[in-house]
């Protein structure tokens, strides 16, 4: 495997109690880059996202990390090789009887044998990252939800981790704390020279902060591009998203019979004992 490349999926597949999720996914994610990967509700991607992270095993297929293969892995394997991922779930919810110090010096003490005043410096300078040292006191009752999810994003990073997964990072925020969140992510991979996959359904802050997008859609991708190539994409699935289209190649509506057929008299069984 090339050295560009950190992360390397190959014909991936799972199934969920034998009903096929991820139907042969290929990704190659280089160093450096921020991706996100987009796609309908339900299509995969926390599914995909568990299996770069050895949380969930595939069915078929391989994920390579650096020259680990993630799939073959041992679970004590798997526990050291999480210490290199930082991982912020959409609810990622901080442990509330914990100040914000603690919170994010939680994975330091999990995870290494630092002095005190090492983890001190490193807490202070991770919250300084996200512009929240000030809030080191605080409990996580009284932050804002940008500020927990700042807080979240300094925890993810404790470690110094080589790749950062974020599993829809911008739900339920506002548009400011939308944006300074997306450019945290951007500024803070650059920073720490690392690497990182987003979920997300926020096409026009991912465009805006991404090197590329992957789109999502039965389990397989069906697009992907550079942010400059997805604006400039003709394929109904990519322009759906970017225009926010209620229907297209992805569906508003479950699938039902005709509205003749559920309207006419005695056309359906609708409600009936
Ligand atoms: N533990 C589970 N057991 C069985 N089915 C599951 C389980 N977790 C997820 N699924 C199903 O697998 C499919 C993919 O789920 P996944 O969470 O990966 O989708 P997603 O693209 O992240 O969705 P969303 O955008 O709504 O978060 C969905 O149909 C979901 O209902």
């Amino acid at each position: 495997m090339s050295d560009d490349i950190l992360v390397d999926i190959q014909d991936l597949h799972f199934n969920y109690d034998g009903r096929p999720v991820l139907q042969g996914i290929n990704m190659k994610i280089p160093r450096g880059k921020v991706v996100a990967i987009m796609g309908g509700s339900g299509c995969g991607k926390t599914t995909l996202l568990r299996c770069i992270g050895g949380q969930l095993h595939p069915t078929g297929g391989s994920v390579r990390l650096e020259k680990h293969q993630v799939c073959q892995m041992s679970e004590a394997e798997l526990y050291r090789l999480r210490r290199r991922m930082g991982m912020l779930f959409q609810f990622g919810a901080l442990f509330t009887d914990l100040t914000v110090f603690e919170n994010v010096a939680f994975p330091l003490r999990e995870h290494t044998n630092l002095s005190e005043e090492m983890i001190r410096d490193l807490v202070l300078m991770k919250l300084e990252a996200v512009g929240l040292r000030g809030a080191h006191a605080l409990m996580p009752g009284s932050l804002s939800g940008g500020m927990a999810r700042r807080v979240a994003l300094a925890r993810a990073i404790a470690l110094d981790p080589m790749l950062i997964m974020y599993d829809e990072p911008f739900t339920g925020l506002d548009p400011i704390a939308l944006g300074v969140i997306g450019r945290l992510i951007r500024s803070l991979n650059d920073a720490l020279g690392a690497t990182s996959i987003m979920v997300t359904h926020d096409i026009q802050e991912s465009l805006l902060i991404v090197d590329y997008i992957y789109f999502l859609n039965g389990g397989q991708v069906v697009a992907e591009g550079t942010p400059d190539e997805i604006r400039a994409s003709r394929d109904p699935f990519v322009h759906q998203f970017v225009h926010a289209e209620p229907d297209g190649p992805v569906h508003f509506d479950y699938p039902a019979p005709s509205v003749g057929q559920d309207f006419m008299p005695g056309g359906a069984h609708v409600g009936a004992a």
